[in-house]
């Protein structure tokens, strides 16, 4: 199994649009610190956060509530300004600009909102012709680009409807049209499915990733949940208390997490791997016979069913299959398997490290409480 480049190959440009960011990162934003205090105790919302996005790539944050993801997304329009740090973004220092310089390259950067923000007062076309409005276009050419960027998102029939008029996955299209509206070469999405059914969610993940290949956009969304990760992400990095702790492609986190905290969070979405049910009815040991439960990531060409024969047989073990899957992370598919091994410990370690030279990544699961033993610790 193959394993491609993260970032695709760069579609046409949209006609009319700000020419791509060059050679550089599209967003390059290096040891970002933001300190709020209060009342109370201070707050690192941002304690050194360093991260590039390549041009034309779908970039995800994730984190739980509280970790930085909201603060560092807005760092990257200023709408948040971090206390020290650097915000380049098309190979530009935005923290240099001020006045109508940083407007005029804010208007490259198009954010989406979890809530939609909405004005409700105004109709479809109304709402997407605002940020041109605030930018001066002319009227002529807003209505042009608002039936453009309308089409894209598959609404220019609704251009005359009220945002109460709208379902919750019409109200983000329209969110996005707007962003799209002054020709963006980033897109920010701030939870942008988060508040969506999980059927419309797809729809609108589709969506932005259709509108990354066709207009060339670079995406960098933060979400809670992995699943959007998974869905849609070329790279991730996942936040706590304020500092990157995990960031690779998305195919190599999910399949060999190293923080604790993405190990949880791919649990979350992909499942636990072993039914207590199952264990619970697992043949005790023999005598001088030890059971473990052991976790088993595959990606590789290996087939496993083939691997686990010949493991039993080299290693003189019982290797009982407890669960296993099959899952496709960014178009490439990829093996989870739950095991009880039997046999004396050495025969296990010998085992397990044979699997590890193989390109498996075997971990040792407690159960029934499903944390890997590192976790339990
Ligand atoms: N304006 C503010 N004043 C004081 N504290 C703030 C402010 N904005 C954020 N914080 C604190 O900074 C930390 C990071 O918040 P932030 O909103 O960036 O996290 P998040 O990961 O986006 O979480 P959520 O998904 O809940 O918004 C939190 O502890 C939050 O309470």
């Amino acid at each position: 199994m193959s394993v491609s480049a993260a970032a695709p190959a760069p579609p046409p440009a949209q006609p009319g649009a700000v020419t791509g960011a060059g050679p550089g990162p599209a967003i390059d934003l290096h040891d970002l610190r933001r300190l709020f205090t209060g009342r109370g105790a201070a707050t690192k919302a941002l304690d050194g956060v360093s991260l590039q996005v390549a041009p034309g790539e779908i970039f995800g944050i994730v984190g739980r509530s509280g970790a930085g993801k909201s603060t560092l997304i807005r760092c990257v329009n200023l709408l948040e300004r971090p206390d020290s740090g650097a915000v380049r973004v098309l190979g530009e220092d935005l923290l240099g600009l001020d006045g109508t310089a940083l407007r005029e390259r804010r208007r490259r950067i198009g954010m989406v909102f979890q809530h939609f923000n909405l004005l409700s007062s105004r109709t479809v076309a109304d709402n997407v012709a605002f940020p041109l409005e605030v930018a001066g276009v002319p009227r002529a050419e807003r209505a042009q680009r608002v039936a453009e960027a309308l089409a894209l998102v598959g609404l220019a029939d609704k251009a005359g409807a009220y945002p109460a008029q709208l379902s919750g996955g019409q109200k983000q299209r329209v969110g996005i049209a707007r962003a799209l509206a002054p020709r963006p070469r980033i897109l920010l999405c701030d939870e942008a499915t988060s508040a969506l059914d999980p059927e419309t969610t797809q729809e609108i993940l589709a969506l932005i990733k259709r509108l990354r290949d066709q207009l060339d956009l670079t995406v960098l969304l933060i979400t809670h949940e992995m699943a959007v990760v998974k869905e849609i992400c070329d790279r991730v990095a996942v936040m706590e208390r304020g500092q990157v702790i995990e960031e690779g492609r998305v195919f190599d986190v999910f399949t060999r997490p190293r923080h604790p905290t993405t190990r949880r969070f791919i649990a979350d979405t992909i499942g636990h791997f072993i039914p207590p049910g199952t264990v619970a009815r697992l043949p005790a040991p023999r005598e001088g016979e030890e059971r473990r439960l052991l976790q088993v990531l595959f990606a590789g060409p290996n087939s496993t069913r083939a691997v686990i024969s010949e493991a039993s047989r080299r290693f003189a073990l019982d290797l009982d299959i407890i669960s296993g899957r099959i899952d496709e992370i960014a178009g490439e598919p990829f093996g989870l398997m739950a095991l009880a091994a039997y046999g004396s410990p050495e025969q296990i370690d010998a085992a397990t490290a044979w699997f590890t030279e193989l390109g498996l990544t075997v971990t040792p699961v407690d159960a029934p409480t499903l944390q890997t033993k590192a976790e339990a610790a």
